[in-house]
């Protein structure tokens, strides 16, 4: 048994299937990535799991028991972290604001998990009492981040953590979701940037058309003629 088991999922929006007989596992620890061309539903993978997209057939196991009926926030409660691709904080309200909604299914406010977060993002930490919406792209993606991590998830699912930043933001938000996994958080992350994925992942997932195409180590992959010339430019 894994920590997460996507079983023969087939997965969807009301009647529209995007998804058939995805199968995918993330072992406790792990870092895994899901890469793979527009359109293939990698996103639509993380929303099943979250509650958000229509689980039409197959499963989705957490810890060996079968979550694919949750709500999202019934998901969130059972510690799975997830920080969507668009629209990832509230740019109206402050840091703090923000940092307090993350933890909202929680009784209490965590202190030290608030800590936690402005320690590992130090940037956040001197604006505190700033609208979400004043900070830069990277700025807002660890704030995002810092949301999914009040909740001291057990995986993180980050979906495309790299988008719009400026290309000299991509390294180091990559050196960021590699420290919080050496920090013992499992993670599981889309990325459009694939082979940087592929170089920092444990494993990784080619998906394409709804369905899986390969499936190895990061570095197997990034090696792997067919995968390169089908999915990564050579
Ligand atoms: N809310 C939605 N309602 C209906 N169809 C959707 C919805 N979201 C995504 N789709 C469709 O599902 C398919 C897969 O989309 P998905 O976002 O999962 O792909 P992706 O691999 O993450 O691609 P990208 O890299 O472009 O984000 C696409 O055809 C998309 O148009």
């Amino acid at each position: 048994m894994s920590l997460l088991d996507v079983v023969d999922l087939d997965a969807g929006y009301g009647d529209l299937q995007v998804l058939s007989g995805v199968d995918l596992h993330v072992d406790d620890g792990e870092y895994v990535t899901i890469v793979g061309p527009n359109g293939a539903g990698k996103s639509t993978v993380m929303k099943t799991i979250v509650g958000i997209a229509t689980c039409l057939g197959g499963s989705v196991e957490y810890q060996g028991t079968d979550i694919s009926g949750l709500s999202p926030e019934e998901v969130v409660r059972e510690r799975i972290g997830y920080v969507p691709q668009t629209d990832n904080v509230f740019p109206t309200l402050t840091v703090e604001e923000n940092l307090r909604l993350g933890a909202y299914v929680l009784d209490e406010m965590p202190t030290d998990r608030k800590r936690d977060v402005y320690n590992r993002f130090p940037a956040l930490a001197g604006r505190t009492d700033e609208d979400a919406g004043s900070l830069s792209g990277g700025q807002q993606q660890m704030l995002a981040m810092g949301c999914a991590l009040m909740l001291d998830p057990d995986v993180l699912l980050l979906d495309e953590p790299s988008a719009g930043l400026a290309p000299d933001l991509v390294d180091d938000m990559f050196d960021r979701i590699d420290e919080i996994n050496e920090a013992g958080t499992t993670i599981l992350m889309v990325e459009q940037n694939a082979k940087e994925a592929l170089r920092r992942c444990d494993r990784g997932y080619v998906l394409a058309n709804g369905e899986n195409r390969y499936e190895d180590d990061g570095d197997s992959l990034l090696n792997d003629e067919d995968v390169r010339r089908e999915f990564l430019g050579g």
